[in-house]
């Protein structure tokens, strides 16, 4: 089932994504429609190669829908929108780049005065909990700390949407645990202009554990195969019964 808003803060509207390989035209996504309300956190997970990473960059504008459009507080979306920041899988940091500098690109980019720069990047090093390696270079910094590099480089733009592609995919299991902890916490600090987070995963128990609602999609081409709201309470418990049944739903829609 797809649920539509009236108003919604971001909507996809029967996208589509076609890319050209080796001559061939190969449909990556059809009929893709979906809403996502502000201050939710949306998580999408899928089968491997299904496109959750295209609808990510079609979300931030990065690519452009073949056909279908995106809407953002109801306003058509034609290029890349400014009110998103992108956490990636793999950190994307700049190896030639110390953590000061990596956090700092996306406001140089946006030519913002060295004054504001010093003091967002400051402040957003200090809540990753970076303070004390902002001249530290990416090779000696462990993957932890590359990706707190990453969330606080999307932070420092002060979006109003994280999208976060798999972020926590390279990182060891006690990483992950502490991270996806600091990421909720970011999600609901006031100081923080983040409210609305859509996360690519493909593991069941972080989408259950973290989002409001899981978007489960199907194999290539995809679309919204259901969309699962998670009403438990948080923080929550992954011994909790209703736990393992959105889980075996979720698993029995993809596999
Ligand atoms: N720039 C491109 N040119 C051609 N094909 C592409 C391009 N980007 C993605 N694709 C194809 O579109 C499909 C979806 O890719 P995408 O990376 O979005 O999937 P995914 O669900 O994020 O994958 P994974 O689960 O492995 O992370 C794949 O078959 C991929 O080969």
């Amino acid at each position: 089932m797809v649920s539509m808003d009236k108003n919604p803060f971001l909507r996809l509207v029967d996208v589509e994504r076609v890319f050209s390989e080796q001559g061939r035209i190969n449909p990556a996504i059809r009929g893709l429609s979906l809403d996502v309300s502000e201050g939710e956190f949306v998580s999408l997970v899928g089968p491997s190669g299904c496109g959750k990473s295209t609808l990510l960059r079609i979300l931030q504008g990065l690519i452009a829908p073949t056909s279908g459009k995106v809407l953002y507080r109801d306003t058509l979306q034609t290029g890349v929108n400014p009110d998103m920041g992108m956490v990636f899988q793999g950190f994307a940091l700049y190896p030639w780049l110390n953590v000061w500098e990596n956090v700092s690109l996306g406001l140089v980019a946006r030519g913002v005065d060295t004054r504001t720069i010093r003091k967002k990047v400051a402040f957003y090093i200090d809540k990753v909990g970076l303070e004390g390696y902002e001249e530290a270079y990416p090779r000696e910094l462990s993957g932890g700390m590359k990706q707190r590099v990453g969330l606080a480089r999307a932070l420092c733009i002060e979006p109003a949407i994280l999208l976060m592609d798999e972020p926590f995919s390279n990182l060891d299991a006690l990483t992950t645990l502490t991270l996806r902890d600091e990421v909720l916490m970011l999600w609901k600090d006031p100081e923080m202009s983040v409210r609305t987070i859509v996360m690519v995963t493909h593991i069941i128990e972080e989408a259950i554990l973290m989002s409001d609602r899981v978007v489960v999609l199907a194999r290539r081409p995809t679309h919204v195969v259901e969309e699962i709201p998670v009403d438990l309470p948080r923080p929550r418990d992954r011994r909790d019964p209703e736990f393992d049944r959105l889980s075996d739903r979720i698993f029995s829609l993809i596999s």
